[in-house]
């Protein structure tokens, strides 16, 4: 069977890669949404994540758990193995990555597209202090961030989620599944 593709969904804090993932994956049945460990405390947002302590991160890592992890914002992000089973069985699963982790996905993943969305600078800062899970300190580092480029040869679809959500999840689903009318 061939298998499914890692869709990576890139882009700033705040841009709004959780809410197009599980929007995207409610209306289109073929999607999976890899479940992270993150080294932050649980909370209500958009993301459902397994929340671990550092040393708990620490010792899984050692264990060969993650198929990807990497650092950022004074956390830790993995990707479990667990969570890309959905792959070998054909499926396509979202997984919100960082942009310097498209790398090693692209070495892992038999099949990588990266859903790369943006929007400007005074609408991510707008949403961050909406969501308010981050100090007015924090959400400056999280905004002055800038993000490794998308690696050469992996196809990439790029979308502004400046608008209304619904209409980046419709352009996301005509871009990844062009016959589905
Ligand atoms: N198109 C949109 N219009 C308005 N608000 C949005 C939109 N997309 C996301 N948001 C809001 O912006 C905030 C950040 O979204 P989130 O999905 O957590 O972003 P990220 O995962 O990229 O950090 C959340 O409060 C979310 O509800
Ligand atoms: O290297 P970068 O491409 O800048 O990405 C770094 C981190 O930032 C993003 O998270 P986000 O800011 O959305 O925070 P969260 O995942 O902790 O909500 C992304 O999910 C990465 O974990």
């Amino acid at each position: 069977m061939t298998q499914g593709r890692l869709i990576a969904v890139v882009g700033p804090s705040g841009v709004g890669k959780d809410s197009v993932m599980r929007a995207l994956a409610g209306i289109e049945p073929r999607l999976d949404i890899a479940r992270r460990c993150i080294t932050r405390p649980p909370d209500n947002g958009s993301e459902d994540f397994d929340s671990v302590t550092v040393t708990r991160f620490e010792a899984l890592r050692a264990d060969g758990a993650f198929a990807l992890n990497w650092g950022a914002h004074g956390l830790f992000y993995g990707i479990p193995h667990s969570a890309l089973h959905g792959l070998v069985d054909g499926r396509d699963v979202l997984a919100n990555l960082s942009r310097g982790a498209l790398p090693d996905a692209a070495a892992r993943a038999a099949r990588l597209h990266v859903l790369s969305l943006d929007a400007a600078p005074e609408v991510l800062a707008a949403r961050l202090h909406r969501r308010g899970r981050e100090s007015a300190k924090a959400i400056g580092a999280r905004l002055a961030r800038s993000g490794a480029p998308v690696p050469p040869g992996v196809p990439v679809t790029r979308l502004w989620n400046d608008g209304a959500l619904s209409d980046t999840v419709e352009q996301a689903r005509a871009a990844l599944y062009p016959a589905s009318g």
